[in-house]
């Protein structure tokens, strides 16, 4: 359930910056909400106008709030595991697949705790799943319980970079992202190697200095 929080009133360069900590620590810090995401993602053959290899079907959502962030949400510990928590959010957000098709310990990537604008860790987690199971999530989302409400839409990342120099990757990383999740998505791609380091630098690059 969301929850309303103060907005920021200081600039982006006073605030803390939400540091990693290992999942061990994470688990043993007192007063801190936990919430837990999952980057869905899936290799495919797949090519744009027939030329532009898409390489991965990598899934994020628009949100009620508007902006991009991953599924999941809060999970609340006194009552449930982080992955059984997550798992129950995925539910209510894409849909019933993920009673069966759940998220795991192996899936899990990174912790970080941030103080503002309340003290919470977030959980991340990467899932690889087959084109089809992707596309069936993608049917099944738009019957979801929490679609239309807190979920918007689900959209895929485009990982290329267009011969303009701006369009893909770049302007999609120009949007707005919801805490996080635009250095989740970053960590992701790297960590996962679905794309290479100067493709990833020169698309930031390109997102803060480019724009059409
Ligand atoms: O994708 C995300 N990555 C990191 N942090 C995120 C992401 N989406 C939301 N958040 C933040 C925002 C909130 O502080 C918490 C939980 O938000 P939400 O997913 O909206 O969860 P509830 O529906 O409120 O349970 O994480």
């Amino acid at each position: 359930m969301a929850q309303y929080v103060q907005p920021y009133r200081s600039s982006p360069e006073d605030r803390p910056r939400p540091r990693n900590v290992s999942r061990e620590e994470a688990m043993k810090l007192d007063g801190y909400r936990h919430a837990c995401h999952v980057m869905l993602y899936a290799p495919t053959s797949a090519k744009l106008f027939d030329r532009v290899p898409i390489r991965y079907i990598v899934l994020m959502m628009m949100r009620f709030d508007g902006r991009l962030g991953f599924p999941g949400g809060f999970v609340d510990l006194r009552d449930t595991s982080l992955e059984d928590g997550l798992n129950r959010e995925l539910v209510e957000e894409l849909g019933p697949s993920f009673n069966t098709l759940k998220v795991t310990e192996q899936d899990f990537r990174s912790s970080q705790v941030r103080e503002m604008p309340q003290k919470a860790i977030t959980h991340f987690y990467a899932k690889e799943l087959k084109v089809e199971q992707m596309e069936a999530i993608e049917k099944e989302a738009a019957l979801a319980k929490d679609h239309g409400l807190e979920v918007m839409g689900l959209v895929r990342v485009p990982l290329y970079t267009l011969r303009d120099g701006f369009g893909g990757l770049p302007a999609f990383l120009s949007n707005n992202f919801i805490g996080n999740s635009k250095s989740q998505l970053l960590y992701g791609l790297r960590s996962l190697r679905l794309l290479r380091e100067d493709q990833i630098q020169d698309a930031i690059w390109c997102s803060q200095n480019i724009q059409y």
